[in-house]
């Protein structure tokens, strides 16, 4: 095959190809520009080739570039960059859907050394257009967190559910092993919610539960747990909290859910919920012990009348319900 041809078909290949070429020398003079960079970028190859790179291109990463390009001059080795290290290298448009959430065409580019009597007398630079690739993987990424956020949630209420609490509650008592500050539960239950449920109806029932949730979330930190652990029962974890600081917390969720109220067809109705309240203790080797104290003291709590806070503990927490009012009781209609 004659020089000629080969050259043309060199020069059409150039024209038609899919990926973008471009080639500097020690300089970063531009050597070669395809069709790919002269579309993409609107620059012609007759305007580019033989200036300056980061001249014509100023918002290129202009030191990061130029080590990739030193170390092929020097190693004489092709590398290679990834759209999920670095997503592009020239902002240029893609032409898919916007709802695809990426918003300039993403790129993997290769750096190739030409290499004449053993120097390397220029980089060759491929960039290839795989918006597609990081569309769809960013697609998947999501869905697979939408249903990892499932998999810990309860759909009534959007709080964590009993598996995903039970997970953090035995993470949380191991860190309070090994660090020893206060670690303290809060159970609580809503209160005579089978007559709630009997009288007004389950859906009814369930907004009396979303209430519940609502006014509970609006009442911790960022750092505690806060799970629906059964039907009407629901469970908060409160790392670095006292024993009285959990009292505290309890009585706000309790005076919370009292000041709201659940919409009815007439009427409004009124709900409450008893809380029971305990704290870790040194004598205690497993973390389920605390959930039964904090669930015992949720019974006392209902034994002594319901929409109160009960603790575990004597002592402290005798001194503590000493200040505790008894309240009305709820699931009456105003
Ligand atoms: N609407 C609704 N009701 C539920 C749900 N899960 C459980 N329940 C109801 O919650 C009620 C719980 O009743 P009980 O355990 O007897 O307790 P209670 O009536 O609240 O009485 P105390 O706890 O002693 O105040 C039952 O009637 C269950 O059917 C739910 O997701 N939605």
């Amino acid at each position: 095959m004659s020089e000629s041809i080969t050259s043309r078909l060199c020069e059409l290949a150039m024209e038609r190809v899919s990926i973008g070429l471009f080639a500097v020398d020690r300089d970063y003079r531009l050597l070669l520009w395809n069709d790919f960079m002269q579309q993409r970028s609107g620059l012609a190859s007759s305007k580019v080739i033989g200036q300056n790179l980061f001249d014509c291109f100023p918002s290129l990463p202009q030191v990061w570039l130029k080590k990739k390009f030193n170390s092929v001059f020097l190693l004489k080795n092709s590398t290679f960059t990834s759209w999920e290290h670095r997503p592009y290298l020239f902002r240029f448009e893609h032409d898919r859907p916007i709802t695809g959430g990426v918003e300039w065409m993403q790129q993997d580019c290769a750096f190739v050394p030409l290499i004449e009597d053993g120097h390397v007398v220029a980089v060759c630079v491929t960039i290839t257009d795989v918006t597609d690739i990081a569309i769809a993987w960013r697609e998947k990424e999501a869905a697979v967190e939408a249903l990892r956020e499932a998999s810990v949630r309860d759909p009534l209420t959007g709080l964590f559910n009993r598996r995903y609490v039970n997970e953090r509650l035995t993470e949380e008592y191991r860190r309070w092993q090994r660090n020893g500050a206060d670690f303290s539960v809060i159970m609580f239950d809503i209160d005579h919610f089978k007559r709630t449920n009997d009288t007004y109806g389950h859906a009814v029932g369930d907004l009396a539960i979303q209430s519940v949730a609502n006014a509970a979330s609006s009442q911790l930190r960022e750092v505690d747990v806060l799970g629906r652990f059964g039907g009407e029962e629901f469970i908060v974890l409160l790392p670095q909290c006292s024993l009285e600081n959990a009292y505290h917390v309890g009585e706000r969720i309790r005076e919370k859910v009292a000041q709201q109220v659940v919409p009815l067809s007439s009427g409004h109705l009124v709900i409450t919920i008893s809380v029971g309240v305990a704290s870790a203790e040194a004598s205690q080797d497993v973390a389920d012990m605390l959930v039964k104290n904090a669930d015992a003291a949720l019974y006392k709590a209902k034994a002594g009348g319901r929409n109160q806070v009960a603790l575990h503990k004597t002592g402290q927490g005798e001194a503590l319900l000493q200040n505790s009012t008894t309240h009305p009781l709820g699931a009456v209609v105003r």
